[in-house]
């Protein structure tokens, strides 16, 4: 069995090069698009949706079968032709050129693969089953789709600013270690899921910093 690392990755204004342009190719640009990636598309055809975003300008399309070549300057590829021959071409042109590919028909010919995900503002959820069962994986990524509370969104966005008025505020490691710490104890995700946080100006912070800087 293989075993997947997980890590997260930036492609914010990377280009990803997808070959064919079916449903898979639509799910996977998708997640693509919502990760900021420069979706540069090769397929012969478009599903309507994949269709409606290029007419949008929110991804590119040359419309014409893989060729040699195509790989050139991506970040990633995904190989998603319903032709194992062609995917198995581009899982090649990549290693060659020593660019990560995922490949559809047949993960095991690729070196990364796709999970289901779960998003609540900035809390990302990944599920894989290291391709043991895609739809497996999809149920298990909805259970958690219902486990976990829209309010995780505010909650996040809250840590955050006040972790960086903390790192902002302390130049004293080991007082930025004991606060993020007593942030992380903060039991404010609760107050958000029943409606009765009241949002912290930057004074509200200072405040709390202040009270909080000592052991
Ligand atoms: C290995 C992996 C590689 C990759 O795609 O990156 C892979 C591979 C393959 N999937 C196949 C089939 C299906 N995959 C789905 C659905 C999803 N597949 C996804 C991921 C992955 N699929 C990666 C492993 C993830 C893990 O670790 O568990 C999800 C989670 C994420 C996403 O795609 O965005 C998304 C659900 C998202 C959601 O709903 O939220 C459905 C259901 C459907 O289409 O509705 C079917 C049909 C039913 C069935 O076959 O079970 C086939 C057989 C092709 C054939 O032989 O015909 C292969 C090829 C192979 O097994 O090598
Ligand atoms: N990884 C996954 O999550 C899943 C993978 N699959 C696999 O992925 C393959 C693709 O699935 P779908 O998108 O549903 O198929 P599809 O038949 O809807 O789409 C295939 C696309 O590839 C294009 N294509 C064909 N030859 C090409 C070439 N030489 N160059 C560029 N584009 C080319 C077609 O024009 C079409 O747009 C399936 O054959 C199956 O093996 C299927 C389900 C889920």
């Amino acid at each position: 069995m293989t075993r997947y690392l997980p890590i997260m990755l930036d492609c914010e204004k990377q280009q990803v090069v997808v070959i064919g342009g079916g449903a898979v190719a639509e799910r996977k640009v998708s997640g693509l698009l919502e990760a900021g990636a420069v979706v540069k598309m090769i397929s012969p055809s478009l599903t309507d949706t994949l269709a409606s975003l290029v007419k949008k300008g929110l991804m590119t399309w040359h419309d014409r079968p893989y060729a040699p070549g195509d790989l050139r300057g991506a970040f990633l590829v995904y190989a998603a032709t319903n032709d194992r021959t062609v995917n198995e071409e581009v899982a090649q042109e990549s290693r060659r050129l020593g660019i990560h590919v995922n490949v559809a028909s047949h993960a095991e010919a690729g070196d990364f693969i796709t999970p289901g995900v779960v998003r609540r503002g900035r809390l990302t959820v990944a599920v894989s089953t290291s391709g043991a069962g895609p739809l497996a994986a999809a149920k298990i990524k909805n259970v958690l789709e219902e486990a976990l509370d829209a309010a995780y969104e505010p909650y996040l966005d809250f840590v955050h600013s006040m972790r960086i008025r903390i790192k902002e505020k302390e130049s004293s490691a080991e007082v930025r270690g004991r606060l993020l710490r007593k942030l992380g104890a903060l039991d404010v995700l609760n107050e958000m899921k029943n409606g009765s946080f009241i949002a912290w100006s930057p004074e509200d912070m200072d405040v709390w910093i202040a009270d909080h800087r000592a052991e």
